[in-house]
C-alpha cells in the first residue's frame, strides 16, 4: 500500500479526513475522499455500524484500483435505546445538519435524569485491499462520556458540541484540540488498532 502512495477514504464527511489525515501522511500515504473520485455513497440501510462500515468499503473498492478505508460511527445514548446509533448522520432527518441534530437530541433527553444522560460514541473501520479481499481488516474504538445540557464550543463536527468526555473537566468535545480528540476518540482508537493490525 506504502508503495502506492494512495489510500481512498470512504467517506464524504470533512471532519473524518480531517482526524484521519494526519496519520496516513505520516505514512507517507495520501488520502482520496468520495467527493474527490465523484463516487456515490452506498445506502446506508443494516442495522448495525460493521455491516454498514463493511458496506462503504465494499462498494468504493468496487469503483477504484486502490486500498480502501471505510468507517461508520455514531452515537450512543443507551437511555435511548441506543439512539442515534446507526442513524446519527440523519437522525432528524435524512438532509439533516449538525445543529438540527444536536438540537433533536437535547430535546429527547430533556427529562432524563444525571445517570440516564451516559453516552458513547462508536467507531468501526475496515480496510480493504480489494473488492475480493477475502480477509478485511476491523477495528472498533469506543469513547464514554455524558451529554451535556447544551452545546458549547466550535471545533470537531458532528455531535462534539454536546459530547462531555469523560476525563475532560467538563469540556466538551467540540473544545478540545485534534491531537486531544484523536488521543481518547472511538476514531483515534479504531485507527490505532487498525494499524496495529496491519504489522
Ligand atoms: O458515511 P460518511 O460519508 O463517512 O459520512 P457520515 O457523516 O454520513 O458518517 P456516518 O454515516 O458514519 O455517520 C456518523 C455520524 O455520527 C456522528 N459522529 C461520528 N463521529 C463523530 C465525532 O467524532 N464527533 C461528532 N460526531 C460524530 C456524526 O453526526 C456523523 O455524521
Ligand atoms: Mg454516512
Amino acid at each position: 500500500m506504502v508503495g502506492t502512495g494512495t489510500l481512498v477514504l470512504a467517506s464524504r464527511n470533512a471532519g473524518k479526513r480531517r482526524e484521519l489525515e494526519p496519520a496516513f501522511a505520516a505514512l507517507g500515504l495520501r488520502l482520496l475522499d468520495l467527493e474527490q473520485l465523484q463516487i456515490e455513497s452506498p445506502e446506508e440501510t443494516a442495522s448495525t455500524f460493521l455491516e454498514n462500515s463493511l458496506c462503504k468499503a465494499r462498494h468504493t473498492a468496487q469503483h477504484c484500483n486502490h486500498w480502501v478505508l471505510a468507517e461508520d460511527s455514531g452515537l450512543c445514548v443507551p437511555a435511548l435505546d441506543g439512539a442515534p446509533g446507526v442513524r446519527s448522520a440523519r437522525f432528524a432527518g435524512d438532509s439533516a445538519s449538525d445543529r438540527e441534530n444536536n438540537e433533536l437530541l437535547l430535546q429527547r433527553m430533556q427529562d432524563l435524569s444525571a445517570k440516564q444522560r451516559d453516552a458513547y460514541f462508536l467507531c468501526v473501520m475496515v480496510l480493504l485491499r480489494g473488492p475480493e479481499d477475502p480477509d478485511p481488516l476491523f477495528a472498533r474504538g469506543i469513547w464514554q462520556g455524558e451529554i451535556a445540557a447544551k452545546m458549547q464550543g466550535e471545533g470537531g463536527f458532528g455531535y462534539d458540541p454536546i459530547f462531555l468526555p469523560r476525563g475532560a473537566a467538563g469540556r466538551s468535545a467540540a473544545q478540545l484540540s485534534l491531537q486531544e480528540k484523536q488521543a481518547c476518540s472511538h476514531r483515534g482508537q479504531a485507527l490505532r488498532k487498525l494499524f496495529a493490525e496491519m504489522q
